[in-house]
């Protein structure tokens, strides 16, 4: 398999935070959800990785390039998009594409435009006149114009309506479609995720808990409907995480297939990744 990313053991240590050992890696031609808690790791991640923040420890190939030997060439093949505004609020969308042109080789005016036109964002109106969703929109406009082969995006879809959205979430599938072209999304929208991500990596306090394929995790794990002792006399399946209830327990588990042939009297839903992460994190708080 070719990837465009392989992170290895990456950590970094703030002062009250560590990020440890971060391995992942995304096959060319797919989507990662990168999802976590507030503070849990994300944005640290994706900044250690492209070496906006300096790294401890761990090694880095995007594109089958190691960033601290070619950050250039690597820079040229990526589009990033964070949650923060990248423009300053005077410039228009013209002024941006003629400052854009001189810092990428490859920067497309038409195919900039052409997003501009897509996206119904005014070229002559100021960033500062924008509302939030059109300055992500403008943002994401923006990195895929000088045609990257990754896009990296930091909560860039969280200030959009759920029409923008889905338009986004589109784009998105056009831009992987040849296989050559991958993302990294970091996102709170789990719906999102559930829509477009091929694989799902979940961070917590600056660990890795699970980086798997979604459509895998979707398959092998469940919600399980059913009392205290239908649960305590459960073999061969493993709790992620359990909600008590007035009526019984819910528990997040693997291995939906395996209790649906050994216990059919039990009731296990199909889940998503919002119930997921929920579950995945109460286990370390209870
Ligand atoms: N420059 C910095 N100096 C010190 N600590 C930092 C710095 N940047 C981030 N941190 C800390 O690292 C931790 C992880 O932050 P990070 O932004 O990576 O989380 P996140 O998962 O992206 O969160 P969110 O979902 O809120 O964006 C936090 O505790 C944060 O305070």
């Amino acid at each position: 398999m070719e990837y465009a990313v392989r992170i290895q053991n990456l950590s970094k240590q703030y002062p009250d935070f560590s990020l440890n050992n971060i391995s992942l890696d995304i096959p060319k031609g797919s989507i990662m959800g990168l999802i976590g808690e507030n503070g849990s790791g994300k944005s640290t991640t994706i900044k250690a990785m492209l070496d906006i923040v300096k790294r401890d420890t761990g090694e880095v190939e995007i594109l089958g390039m190691d960033i601290r030997e070619r950050e250039q060439d690597i820079k040229e093949e990526i589009g990033a998009v964070f949650s923060e505004s990248q423009f300053h609020e005077f410039l228009n969308a013209v002024q941006i594409s003629g400052i854009m042109k001189r810092i990428y080789k490859n920067w497309d005016e038409e195919l900039f435009s052409s997003y501009l036109s897509r996206f119904a964002l005014p070229e002559k109106k100021k960033v500062k006149e924008y509302s939030r969703g059109m300055t992500m929109k403008l943002a994401i406009a923006a990195a895929l114009s000088h045609h990257p082969k990754l896009l990296i995006l930091d909560e860039a879809t969280s200030g959009l309506d759920p029409v923008a959205r889905d338009e986004i979430l589109d784009l998105f599938f056009e831009f992987i479609e040849d296989g050559e072209h991958s993302v990294l999304i970091a996102s709170h929208i789990t719906s999102d995720l559930d829509k477009v991500a091929d694989y799902i990596t979940m961070i917590h306090n600056g660990s890795i808990l699970f980086s798997e394929e979604k459509d895998q995790l979707l398959e092998d794990m469940g919600i399980l409907r059913c009392g205290e002792e239908a649960l305590a006399g459960l073999s061969g399946v493993r709790i992620v995480g359990v909600r008590r209830n007035p009526y019984g327990v819910e528990a997040l588990i693997h291995g939906r297939d395996i209790v649906k042939r050994r216990y059919p009297e039990l009731v296990v839903d199909r889940t998503n990744i919002e119930e997921i992460m929920l579950y995945s994190v109460r286990r370390d708080r209870k």
